[in-house]
């Protein structure tokens, strides 16, 4: 487990860890999400130590990192896929590593397979593309069958098969009963792998709740609905908390009432439907709404007409 109590991290006048409490509990995959800028790897980089808090505490199954005496038994971390010596081949790697803690031979070859690093397993990592540093930084994570592991960014890099394994990999890791953290700026793909959501934006907590959760609330689009007879079934379905409006003759949207709600005031009436439509909000647009006040850097709108010479 991860516990992060009131956490803060300044950097001169800059707060960039802003008091920040969450938990990551075991069993669960929790996504770490957050804009760019918005403190996330600081946030890990304090939980192994690397950097120090200015306020408050986090701790590794109870304990501050560096008062573990094996630390890669407790937490696997990738960090950073990119800061492994390029001389080296994958094996001496993970062999550096294992020789930290007295793990064998056997556990390097197992994680190597694992991650799918058999056939590269000799070659110099100078020569790994992105996708494959990705592999090695997740292998040399499950090097010590710890019992939390925690994903800056794991999904960068990889191919569509390299994205569905880490997916599969980490609920597998999650349903063992290890505590999994992984940050993303991605929504929607965090949707797919995560069970719990720690929000943050300029250092601060915005949300701590469930994907299901926020799968629901982002779910309140209203529902469009396409008919000859827009009029009159506008004032069919009209009442209180019912809002109407309309951005074609033909065409309603209708919040407050739900599709099943309007198919039969529609059928009592015999008003016939060309359509009725769900409005969902994807997650990704829930997320930057959530966010929108957080976010350090904003671009600039794109200018998609080309302009005259
Ligand atoms: N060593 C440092 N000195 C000064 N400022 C720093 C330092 N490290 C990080 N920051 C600042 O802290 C803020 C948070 O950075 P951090 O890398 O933790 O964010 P992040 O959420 O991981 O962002 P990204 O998604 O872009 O990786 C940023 O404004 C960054 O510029």
């Amino acid at each position: 487990m991860i516990e992060a109590r009131e956490l803060t991290k300044r950097y001169g006048d800059k707060t960039v860890v802003d008091r920040l409490s969450f938990t990551v509990e075991p069993g669960e995959v929790t996504g770490f999400l957050g804009p760019n800028g918005a403190g996330k790897s600081t946030t890990m980089r304090m939980t192994i130590g690397l950097d120090s808090p200015t306020g408050g505490s986090v701790t590794v199954n109870g304990r501050s990192y560096a008062r573990h005496t094996a630390p890669l038994h407790e937490i696997g971390t990738l960090l950073e896929a990119k800061s492994v010596h390029p001389g080296r081949t994958a094996v001496s790697h993970l062999m550096t590593l294992a020789h930290t803690h007295g793990i064998p031979r056997r556990r390097v070859d197992e994680v190597i397979e694992l991650a799918g690093l058999g056939s590269v397993a000799g070659k110099r990592v100078g020569a790994f593309s992105l996708g494959m540093g990705q592999r090695l930084g997740i292998a040399a994570a499950l090097l010590g069958d710890p019992a939390i592991v925690m994903l800056d960014e794991p999904v960068n890099g990889l191919d569509p098969e390299g994205v569905l394994w880490v997916r599969n990999l980490l609920r597998g890791l999650a349903e063992e009963g290890r505590a999994v953290m992984l940050s993303s700026h991605l929504m929607s793909e965090t949707a797919l792998i995560a069970d719990h959501l720690v929000i943050i934006g300029r250092g601060r907590l915005l949300a701590d709740t469930t994907v299901d959760d926020f799968t629901r609330e982002a779910g309140g689009g209203g529902v469009k609905v396409a008919t000859a007879e827009a009029m009159r079934l506008r004032s069919l379905l009209a009442g209180p908390d019912v809002t109407i409006s309309s951005s074609a003759d033909d065409e309603l949207l209708v919040t407050g009432r739900d599709a099943r709600e309007i198919g039969a005031i529609a059928a009592q009436h015999g008003v016939a439907l060309y359509e009725l439509t769900p409005q969902s909000v994807s997650l990704e647009q829930a997320f930057m709404e959530l966010t929108r006040d957080a976010v350090e850097y904003h671009s600039a709108p794109v200018d998609t007409e080309r302009k005259a010479a």
